[in-house]
């Protein structure tokens, strides 16, 4: 590591114990003056660095004065020693870090240390400030949207017992609304909320709820600045504030793909520090009529199908995916239509190279630029129009057609529906399960809980692609509004399940988009940031 000039160094105590600790530019360590420095005859380095400690600068929280303790702890020999020290040194100030424990889990974490006098107290606490105040992609100010029936309809209280005294104690100006109705946040953000006084906004809920706020914050830019959202090929304008995720939803696969755990602490204290993640963003349309925005998964089938069952079981929270999943496995229907992409250049890597996406993954930060990219989309469009090579094509029945932008990886498949997905490539894995037999559907199904390969299948393939257009063999029904309808059983599937064991389906299924049924089923979708 290069060495960095020291701002501050002084001997201080930690309970009990004499600690020497230094703060450079970057990291803040204290290692304890060892008592056997005289034992060992001054050899003292190895014994002092064994009890050495330290944060990096950028992951302390905040630093204040230390709170009284008042509290009559004293029971063993080490905490009345503690007690006396700290009643000699009364001036103490307590740095709040970032600690790392298990599987990317964070926690809060709290050193106290006791100084000869206030002024070397205050010292410290000026200049640990300073340094934090140069860290300027913190946020200092969030607008926070809380959904009171995610999930299991925890978010308030997790909200208010987990991350709000954290927020407090890292000085986060916070405004907080409780959604009453969804759709709530969508159109506060997009028409009501003052969003320049923010530095992000903040979504405690699930996948559904992120997808509402992704929707408010994404229309009002485009908005703001005149771009059209009807426009297939419209270049959207990135927007300026970012949003952090609370999980408190049922699936959480945006928040687990992220930042690789869901758990309320550790994203607060990721919001806190400041850490962001850019992330891809479809655009599904219907001939020329925006739809929606995706960020992480877009099914038709089984996901598109179970989803509009667990509607109808809200009230049992999360579990309702697992029920419907059963249902809709044990229905196995597959459904007719073409699906035509764009497949990504060979330098975007492929579905199954095994290189999982991370924060500063290279890929990602590689990706061709938006002057890059419009040029290509123009070459692309010319190669179309002549003879259409670059678009396959590729009729079928399909039991799923998944289009996953992110890995998609969540508790219930913690290595996701496409484990190399990345994150912000500009691409999306377009995965093809076809007809088949509901135990080889199973094996497929397993292989997303465990260590195979769940595209190692005849009937599986999977496409990295810029863009992609679906078209079902049935007519579907033309009102923009009605939700296109889950398959029926009808006179020919009636005869035709009895007869092979085969569920083919007249009707058409439904489109999945990160949690919400889409009214219509033919699609064009692009990668639109
Ligand atoms: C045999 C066990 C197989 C387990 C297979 C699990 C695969 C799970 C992949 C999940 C991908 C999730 C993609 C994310 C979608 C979310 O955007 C979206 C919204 O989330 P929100 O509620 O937080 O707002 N969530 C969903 O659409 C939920 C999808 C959940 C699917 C669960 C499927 C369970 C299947 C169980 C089949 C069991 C067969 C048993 C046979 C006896
Ligand atoms: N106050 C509210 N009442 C009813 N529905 C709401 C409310 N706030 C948000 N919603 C909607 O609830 C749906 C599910 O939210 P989400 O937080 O993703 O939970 P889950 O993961 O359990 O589906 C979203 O579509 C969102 O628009
Ligand atoms: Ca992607």
């Amino acid at each position: 590591m290069e060495k960095q000039a020291i701002l501050l160094s002084s001997k201080l105590f930690q309970k009990h114990r004499q600690v020497e600790v230094v703060l450079n530019r970057s990291f803040l360590a204290w290692k304890e003056i060892e008592k056997s420095r005289k034992r060992s005859s001054g050899i003292s380095p190895i014994s002092e660095r064994v009890h050495s400690r330290g944060v990096q600068v950028c992951e302390i929280l905040a630093v204040g004065k230390a709170e009284e303790d008042n509290q009559d702890n004293t029971k063993t020999r080490s905490q009345k020693k503690a007690k006396q020290h700290s009643q000699r040194y009364p001036h103490a100030f307590t740095v709040s870090y970032v600690r790392r424990t298990r599987l990317h889990q964070w926690r809060c974490a709290d050193a106290t240390f006791h100084c000869a006098s206030q002024e070397l107290c205050e010292q410290w606490i000026k200049v640990i400030n300073e340094q934090l105040s140069l860290l300027t992609n913190r946020p200092k100010s969030l607008l926070v949207y809380i959904n009171p029936y995610g999930g299991k309809q925890r978010g308030k209280r997790i909200y208010e017992q987990k991350v709000a005294p954290l927020f407090r104690r890292a000085c986060i100006s916070t405004d907080v609304i409780v959604t009453e109705r969804a759709n709530h946040a969508r159109d506060h953000l997009k028409m009501e909320a003052n969003l320049d006084q923010y530095d992000g906004v903040v979504c405690v809920g699930g996948d559904g709820m992120f997808s509402e706020i992704l929707h408010g914050l994404v229309t009002r830019t485009q908005t703001d600045r005149g771009v059209d959202q009807n426009q297939p090929d419209a270049k959207l304008v990135p927007c300026s504030l970012r949003i952090g995720i609370i999980p408190a939803g049922s699936t959480d696969c945006i928040c687990f793909a992220t930042v690789g755990t869901n758990d309320p602490v550790t994203s607060a204290l990721h919001i806190i520090v400041g850490d962001s993640q850019p992330m891809d963003v479809c655009s599904v349309h219907h001939h020329d009529i925006f739809l929606r925005y995706s960020v992480s998964l877009l099914g038709y089938g089984f996901y598109g199908d179970v989803l509009t069952d667990s509607e109808r079981k809200r009230w049992l929270g999360p579990a309702r995916y697992d029920l419907s999943g059963v249902k809709t496995f044990l229905s196995h229907n597959y459904y007719e239509g073409t699906v035509s992409f764009l497949p990504a250049e060979d330098t975007m890597g492929n579905p199954r190279d095994k290189l999982q996406c991370r924060s500063g993954c290279h890929v990602c930060q590689h990706k061709p630029s938006l002057k890059d990219k419009q040029w290509e989309m123009s070459v692309e469009k010319e190669k179309t129009d002549k003879d259409g090579s670059s678009w396959n094509v590729i009729r079928g029945k399909f039991i799923a057609i998944n289009a996953a932008s992110m890995s998609c990886a969540c508790p219930r498949s913690p290595k996701g529906l496409s484990p190399s997905a990345h994150l912000a490539d500009g691409t999306t894995d377009l995965i093809l399960v076809r007809q088949c037999s509901r135990l080889d559907f199973f094996r497929h199904l397993l292989r997303h809980t465990n260590k195979d390969d769940q595209f190692d299948h005849s009937f599986v393939e999977v496409h990295r692609v810029r863009r992609f257009r679906f078209h079902p063999q049935h007519q579907e029904p033309v009102s923009l509004e009605g939700l296109s309808e889950s398959p029926k059983k009808t006179g020919f599937q009636a005869i035709c399940s009895q007869q092979t064991g085969c569920n083919y389906s007249t009707a058409n299924s439904s489109w999945n988009c990160d949690g919400e049924i889409l009214p219509q089923v033919a699609i064009q979708v692009s990668l639109g940031f």
